[in-house]
């Protein structure tokens, strides 16, 4: 089943938005890892067991695998586990990808054949033909940055250019009419739009329509889960992929750590849907 199909029947079999993100920082581990050489894998394979029944999604973010010696190889034993264990959640690997297109084509071997992910995020900045090596693999999901969470997402990313019915558009703006009119001809695409602006993601749903948004920045970032929700759902109440990495990955230290992230994914799966 391709990602986007995957998804959908994901929000609706399994009536939740949320997306785990598995941003594992072995400083935040709980005691019972000091020891384990195999850490990364082990605490992302516990998080997600416990997570699974809640998540529409999970995130692995490569960085937090990559900056350690081994870390990329259980990276790719983590997500063999999660399409094995729970196949039908499909797995978004975060790694912001985007380079002049022979470079692409080997990022896109990277997610998509070693890696084995559903989808992966991109950064559109270098234009069309760096995406065209992961828009060609129409079973995969291609989630490209449109206004990202940070502070810093104003400084480019709100930028007026021209186009747009009054003659000028934020680039944020550009980059969803683009994606939704344009690169999206394989039916393939997601945009990432931060919780932490509200106002951008209703202007964002209304130009894409049903397209699926990634939404990361409650929780730890202060985004507001309600405002979330009611500016970027679809008629049908779905549409969105709200994530939580640390809110939920750390919410105990303690030997109950599995269990409190289970809570914690609930907690904010029907905090989501409360408001569907
Ligand atoms: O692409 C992303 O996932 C992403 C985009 C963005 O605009 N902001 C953002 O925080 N993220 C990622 O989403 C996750 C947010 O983590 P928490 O703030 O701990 O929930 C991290 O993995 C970030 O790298």
């Amino acid at each position: 089943m391709d990602f986007i199909d995957k998804l959908r029947a994901r929000w609706r079999d399994a009536d939740t938005l949320l997306c785990v993100g598995l941003d594992p920082d072995p400083a935040k581990f709980p005691d019972r890892f000091a020891n384990d050489a195999d850490a990364l894998f082990a605490f992302c394979r516990d998080i997600a067991d416990a997570t699974a029944q809640f998540a529409c999604a999970f995130k692995p973010q490569i960085a937090y695998f990559a900056a350690h010696n081994d870390g990329e190889a259980a990276l790719q034993r983590l997500i063999a586990h999660l399409n094995a264990a729970h196949p039908e959640v499909p797995v978004i690997l975060d790694a912001k990808r985007g380079d002049i297109g022979s470079t692409a084509e080997q990022y896109a071997a990277e997610a998509f054949d070693r890696f084995a992910a559903d989808a992966v995020t991109l950064n559109p900045y270098m234009g069309r033909d760096s995406a065209a090596p992961f828009l060609a693999r129409s079973d995969r999901g291609c989630v490209f940055l449109c206004h990202t969470s940070n502070p810093g997402a104003r400084d480019f990313q709100e930028l007026v250019v021209s186009g747009g019915s009054g003659g000028g558009e934020p680039l944020y703006q550009r980059i969803a009419r683009t994606i939704a009119d344009d690169w999206n001809g394989g039916g393939n695409c997601a945009l990432v739009v931060g919780a932490t602006f509200p106002e951008e993601l209703k202007a964002i749903r209304a130009i894409v329509g049903g397209m699926p948004l990634l939404i990361p920045g409650v929780g730890a970032q202060g985004g507001d889960v309600e405002a979330v929700v009611r500016n970027g759902r679809t008629p049908d109440g779905t549409g969105l992929m709200i994530n939580s990495s640390r809110g939920i990955l750390y919410a105990s230290r303690g030997e109950d750590y599995a269990e409190a992230a289970a809570d914690a994914a609930r907690g904010l799966r029907d905090a989501i849907n409360r408001h569907r």
